[in-house]
């Protein structure tokens, strides 16, 4: 049997599945033979966690624990499980790209060129891109015949019209691409690809996505396309997040280097690793000890993430015209439900009301009956779309 290989570097995360290749003409019929995750890379709490095919979890030993782990470390962890595995036979490896700038719009075969073009873009999402773009290296000197697939964050919003990509810059500025991107484009195109089956009849023309994991952001999806999303040129645009800042004046950047003294690197250190849940709470980025936490600060950074998205949505609301569904989605969006009630409660405005009880117990529909707007609660699966993106290109090559 031939396998497909996905990784799926996030900026808290390192996921990967393995899925029979002769599965994967039809995206719902394909189920991982394997799939599992090292997660709180970067925080004080990491984890290994496997799965087989049924969903049930498998004692698998990543070797002990540092008390921090990084995205290489989880790398090297990772090839060596694999290179252990006797009965994997690899035919392609699908890598989850964050940045694919603005050039590329579909998934790619990987040749040293093309990595090396997408290393140029390794300062536009610090957390990501090199560790997404690490391993191909590492996995070609082993397999030097093994095709390896790019798939990217970037390219669902390719559809968005110009209004909704361009800055207020002079005209130059945007020929040179310094426009809005949008990134989780494989996480919305996932949701996408299986939203009519969960909504059977209901309506869906006009959807918003909220992507909320370690990095967070919101998609408006009309008509099965993305039309506005909250995340930019950057991975750092729209939403408070883990340890993003999400907006902030720009005037403030500028502020911070001419009258603080701040040096860039200390200001991309600032927004990007030290602020968000962590920096507002100044206890965690993780949702769930914010959650558990009886601190005012963790409060307070919980009910100003909750103002934001519900802002946003606001703001993505008016860009479709209105409202349909709303869908939670990620780490935070599938699991905590005080954060799913407080951004409902905040959406009433807009004709959603929530079910407190199916809301609790992470039903996949949490809305009320009765509500005008939907509310759902949708696990995504980056890892069926890498797959099923990464065999379709080596099909046509
Ligand atoms: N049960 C839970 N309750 C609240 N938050 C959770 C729960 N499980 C995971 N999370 C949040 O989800 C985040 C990870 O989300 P994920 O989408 O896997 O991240 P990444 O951005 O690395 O892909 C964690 O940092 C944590 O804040
Ligand atoms: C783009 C991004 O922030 O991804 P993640 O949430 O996986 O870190
Ligand atoms: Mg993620």
């Amino acid at each position: 049997m031939s396998d497909i290989l996905t990784l799926n570097s996030g900026s808290s995360s390192l996921k990967f599945a393995l899925y029979p290749l002769d599965d994967a003409r039809d995206l719902g019929a394909l189920t991982p033979r394997y799939r599992g995750q090292f997660a709180g890379l970067g925080t004080a709490t990491p984890g290994f966690q496997l799965h087989d095919a049924q969903g049930r979890p498998l004692d698998a030993d990543p070797g002990p624990l540092p008390e921090r782990l990084d995205h290489r470390d989880a790398t090297t962890r990772l090839l060596a499980w694999i290179d252990a595995m006797p009965d994997l036979e690899l035919a392609v490896v699908g890598h989850r790209v964050v940045h694919g700038g603005q050039r590329y719009h579909r998934p790619v075969v990987l040749t040293p060129a093309i990595v090396e073009e997408l290393e140029a873009l390794n300062s536009l999402a610090p957390l990501h891109q090199h560790f997404c773009l690490a391993p191909v290296a590492r996995l070609a000197e082993r397999h030097p015949e093994l095709p390896q697939v790019a798939c990217f964050d970037t390219a669902f919003h390719a559809t968005q019209p110009d209004v909704a990509r361009h800055f207020a810059l002079p005209r130059e500025f945007t020929a040179r691409g310094l426009i809005r991107y949008g990134f989780h484009g494989l996480s919305y195109d996932y949701l996408t690809q299986v939203l009519p089956q969960h909504l059977g009849d209901a309506p869906r023309a006009r959807v918003i996505v909220a992507h909320l994991g370690n990095g967070a952001s919101l998609c408006a999806i009309h008509d099965g396309r993305s039309i506005a999303s909250t995340m930019g040129f950057t991975a750092i645009e729209g939403l408070p997040m883990g340890t993003r800042s999400g907006s902030l004046d720009p005037g403030l950047v500028l502020h911070l280097i001419h009258e603080e003294g701040m040096s860039v690197e200390a200001v991309g250190d600032l927004l990007y690793k030290r602020s968000g849940l962590l920096g507002v709470s100044g206890i965690s980025s993780d949702m769930r000890d914010l959650l558990a936490s009886p601190a005012p600060e963790a409060r307070e950074a919980i009910d100003l993430y909750t103002y934001r998205a519900v802002r946003e949505i606001g703001s993505l609301a008016a860009a479709l015209g209105g409202l349909d569904q709303l869908v939670f989605t990620a780490g935070i969006g599938e699991h905590a439900a005080p954060v799913r009630e407080a951004i409902c409660r905040g959406c009433e405005w807009l004709g959603l009301t929530l079910d407190d009880v199916a809301n609790r117990r992470h039903a996949r529909c949490i809305s009320a009956a009765g509500s005008r707007v939907g509310a759902w609660v949708i696990p995504t699966d980056e890892e069926r779309m890498i797959a099923w993106y990464s065999a379709g290109v080596i099909a046509e090559k």
